[in-house]
């Protein structure tokens, strides 16, 4: 079988990038920072994770090694394996921001070299044409929010608020996005993804790369919880991308988790959900057994960002690492003779960083398979190095960005 998965962990950088001042993210580390804490004993979790990090298999496939050559030190705690087995790698972004879809895209072959539109860091953040449109357009009594936020603590702020007076909590981040949180049932579900729908339509306008619908259910503060319903209204990628290209031949393109929202729904054969890095490990498993030849399995794993690294969450970060590292071999031992696997992430979002956002990092590359030869792959210059690779890998035609690091 010639078959070809990418495992996305979702802002698992490994060392801040040269031109991480840009973005103030200078220092930024997501793996060393985490790995520290843990053998510092500072993310220890009652009744569960305990101690240095323990990531026996992904430090087989090189990621210990690999994060040295990034930031020049071997994270704290963090142990030599006896034998390498995957060809490890340290990507930096060419494209211009540190967000979801600019990483992704850019591991697909296509990076984002021009700005996004931003909302600035100012209270109201959004113009008031677009509130008022909005508005008008959702006969809404109004809008709450209308600033920088992290979701779980605006929901948490105005929630209450919200279900009283109907107004949605509209919010951003550092990245190119505009954001609404209603309750599920007092709101309605339904109805805050039609107010997404109007609202992509009205940042179009500002350049903005994605509108997400974030419902929440609960009925106070304390209890309020965002839950998997959440809907992201992606731009598509400006040129097609790996994905495209293989669909166009012909090829089975197997989405997993939130990779097709990612790709605003093109160039995938099939999309699977699945609430969690655990069911999504599970999907990606029965699609290893499944998938026929030629296809692209390509899963994103969440949880990693959203739920611990955007919380600044760092024992649940650590705790989500090691279980992703106890399920690997599961997933190695459905590889068949001529599959490759990598492994990789889309930008960082360290957990002990100040703030909430994401930071500009380099993301690990480890690609591993039956016939991968162990070794160095050095630093690669751009994400789209993965896709370069798994297009010659999977035989179709070279794409227009990135070298590929499995030459003969
Ligand atoms: O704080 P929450 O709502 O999770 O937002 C995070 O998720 C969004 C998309 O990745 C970004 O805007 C980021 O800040
Ligand atoms: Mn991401
Ligand atoms: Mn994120």
């Amino acid at each position: 079988m010639t078959r070809a998965f990418i495992l996305v962990m979702d802002s698992f950088g490994v060392g801040a990038t040269e031109d991480a001042p840009k973005f103030g993210d200078q220092g930024a580390n997501t793996f060393g920072h985490i790995a520290q804490a843990c053998a510092e004993g500072k993310a220890d979790i009652p009744n569960g994770r305990h101690g240095p990090l323990q990531l026996p298999n992904l430090a087989r496939l090189g990621l210990g090694l690999t994060a040295e050559e990034s930031a020049g030190a071997t994270p704290a705690g963090f142990l030599p394996p006896d034998k390498i087995t995957g060809a490890y790698g340290h990507a930096a972004e060419r494209s211009f921001g540190k967000d979801t879809p600019s990483g992704h895209w850019e591991m697909a072959g296509v990076p984002v070299e021009y700005d996004w539109g931003f909302f600035p860091k100012e209270t109201p953040c959004f113009p008031v044409e677009l509130t008022d449109a909005l508005i008008a357009r959702c006969d809404l009594p109004g809008v709450l929010g209308n600033c920088h936020a992290s979701g779980t603590e605006i929901i948490a702020q105005l929630g209450e608020e919200h279900i009283r007076s109907g107004k949605p909590i509209v919010y951003t981040s550092a990245d190119s996005v505009f954001q609404v949180a209603a309750h599920e049932t007092h709101f309605g579900l339904e109805r805050l993804y039609e107010l997404c729908r109007i609202a992509k339509e009205l940042v179009d306008g500002y350049n903005i790369g994605r509108v997400i619908a974030r419902p929440f259910i609960g009925e106070d503060a304390a209890s309020f919880q965002r839950t998997g319903n959440r809907k992201d209204l992606t731009t598509p990628p400006p040129s097609p991308t790996l994905l495209d290209r293989l669909k166009d031949d012909g090829r089975e393109v197997i989405a997993i988790g939130k990779i097709s929202d990612i790709f605003a729904h093109r160039g995938m054969t099939q999309s699977i959900k699945a609430n969690g890095n655990d069911a999504l490990f599970e999907v990606t498993l029965e699609a290893a057994k499944t998938a026929p030849e030629g296809a692209l399995v390509f899963t994103n794993f969440v949880d990693f960002d959203t739920l611990f690294g955007h919380r600044r969450d760092v024992a649940g970060y650590a705790a989500a690492l090691e279980a992703f590292d106890r399920q690997l071999p599961q997933f190695e031992a459905l590889l068949q003779p001529g599959d490759l696997a990598i492994i990789t992430a889309d930008h960082g979002c360290d957990p002990t960083w100040p703030g909430s956002d994401h930071t500009r990092e380099h993301v690990p590359v480890l690609a591993f398979g039956p016939k991968v030869t162990p070794g160095s792959l050095g630093r690669r210059d751009s994400f789209a190095d993965i896709g370069q690779t798994l297009a010659r890998h999977l035989g179709i035609a070279p794409l227009d960005h990135g070298k590929d690091f499995l030459a003969a």
